[in-house]
């Protein structure tokens, strides 16, 4: 039986994951599942999974995780440092499906065991993968990809040579506001925002999404993860997300991963990889489906898009800066602070701001100085929000 650990197990992807994990009895033992302040969604699937450790990340949700679990045996655990020992425990296939820099620990602790990780946390990467590679690289760890535009790629790489790669296009949805009026964007609310046209994901990427910055976030994934120079790395918006990716190759060959919006189709390829097994997946009518579009993103509706290149080209711990800031300005976003376009400025200002700091973007990539620098540039974030307010 294979081992395995599902971090994120209440969100959206882990909930996923978990459908086709309990679509075979019998193939995997469950060691941990971890979640936020879901406990009950987290007990509820621990008990039918017999898992043996359940973890919320909170420690004020631990009295009623213990409740929820009160008779089953399963132990119950809290805070952020048991989320990451959680991922000591040996396992053969851990899912990385936290949202946020939240991921990144676990994801570390996951690799040093040698473990198997499925990333869907692209933050994982964009906040520091370079000393993730080195962790993977150092234990034996290996590190497949779940993001649907990255499964996508790797895909279409297998068998491939990297150094035959001429470009990567990611396609892009478009989001929530893609045939909205420029002018419109301002005003646009976190309800309106939440509202994806082809995924159902959770609603912080759904938004991300709508701003492009989760395309912002995937050019620089995709960067770590194949290493590929940036310039070789394009997005095409592509309203019906049915074309999850394209790779194209130096005899001018294009070969695009095509399927139904539904992750079960990355999670399930990495879960059983490197077989490919039957999956609980729609199969496309492509004479139903009819046409599939694509046009170029437009740079003044999506700043996302040039910001990551500036961050790659800066390089160093950038990316820590760029997700942090994004975080704290998507919180300032849904509570009211700011409006959605200025989500994009506060980032741009912190990055500026940081920049200027001496020595704190080109210090080495370790995960206390990737942390530290995750807190100054949340704490950035939020003084210029206030400074924006007034
Ligand atoms: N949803 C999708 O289809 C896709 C998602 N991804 C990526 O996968 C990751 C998860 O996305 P998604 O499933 O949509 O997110 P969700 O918001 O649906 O789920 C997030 C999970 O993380 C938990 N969580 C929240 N905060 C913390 C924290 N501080 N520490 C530990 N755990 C925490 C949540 O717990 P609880 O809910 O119990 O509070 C939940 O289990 C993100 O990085 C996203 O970008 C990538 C491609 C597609
Ligand atoms: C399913 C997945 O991988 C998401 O990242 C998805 O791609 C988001 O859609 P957008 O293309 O709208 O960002
Ligand atoms: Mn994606």
């Amino acid at each position: 039986m294979r081992r395995v650990s599902v971090f994120g197990a209440t969100g959206s992807v882990g909930q996923n994951t978990l459908d086709l994990i309990a679509r075979e009895p019998g193939a995997f033992q469950v060691v941990a599942l971890t979640g936020g302040r879901n406990v009950a969604q987290l007990a509820r699937d621990a008990v039918r999974l017999k898992a043996e450790v359940a973890v919320t990340a909170f420690d004020d949700m631990l009295d009623p995780l213990r409740e929820a679990l009160a008779g089953s045996g399963i132990e119950a655990q809290a805070g952020a440092a048991a989320v990451a020992e959680a991922a000591e425990r040996p396992a053969d296939w851990v899912m990385s499906a936290i949202v946020g820099a939240a991921g990144l620990a676990p994801g570390l602790r996951a690799l040093e065991q040698g473990a198997t990780l499925a990333l869907a946390n692209k933050e994982t990467l964009v906040c520091a993968g370079a000393l993730v590679q080195a962790t993977a690289e150092r234990s034996g760890g290996r590190i497949l990809p779940v993001d649907s535009e990255h499964s996508a790629v790797f895909q279409a790489l297998t068998g491939e040579n990297i150094e035959a790669v001429d470009r990567i296009v990611l396609t892009a949805s478009g989001g929530a506001f893609r045939d909205w009026p420029l002018e419109a964007l301002a005003n646009a609310t976190p309800e309106q925002a939440s509202n994806h046209p082809n995924w159902d994901m959770g609603q912080r990427i759904t938004i991300d999404s709508a701003s492009m910055f989760n395309k912002a976030l995937e050019v620089i994934e995709t960067r770590e993860f194949f290493g590929v120079d940036p310039d070789r790395i394009e997005v095409v918006i592509h309203p019906e997300s049915l074309i999850h990716a394209l790779v194209g190759f130096s005899d001018g060959a294009m070969m695009a991963h095509v399927g139904a919006p539904d992750m079960r189709h990355a999670i399930g390829y990495a879960l059983n990889w490197p077989e490919r097994r039957p999956l609980p997946v729609k199969r496309l009518d492509l004479a139903a489906v009819g046409a599939m579009t694509f046009r170029a993103p437009d740079e003044v509706r999506y700043p996302a898009l040039r910001l990551a290149r500036e961050v790659m080209a800066r390089g160093g711990l950038s990316g820590a800066v760029f997700n942090a800031a994004k975080e704290a300005a998507l919180d300032g976003f849904l509570d009211g602070r700011i409006g959605f376009t200025a989500m994009a400025e506060v980032v741009e200002e912190v990055l500026g701001r940081l920049d200027r700091q001496s020595g704190l973007i080109d210090a080495a990539m370790t995960l206390d100085n990737v942390t530290q620098t995750d807190h100054l540039a949340r704490v950035c974030a939020r003084e210029v929000m206030a400074e924006r307010a007034g």
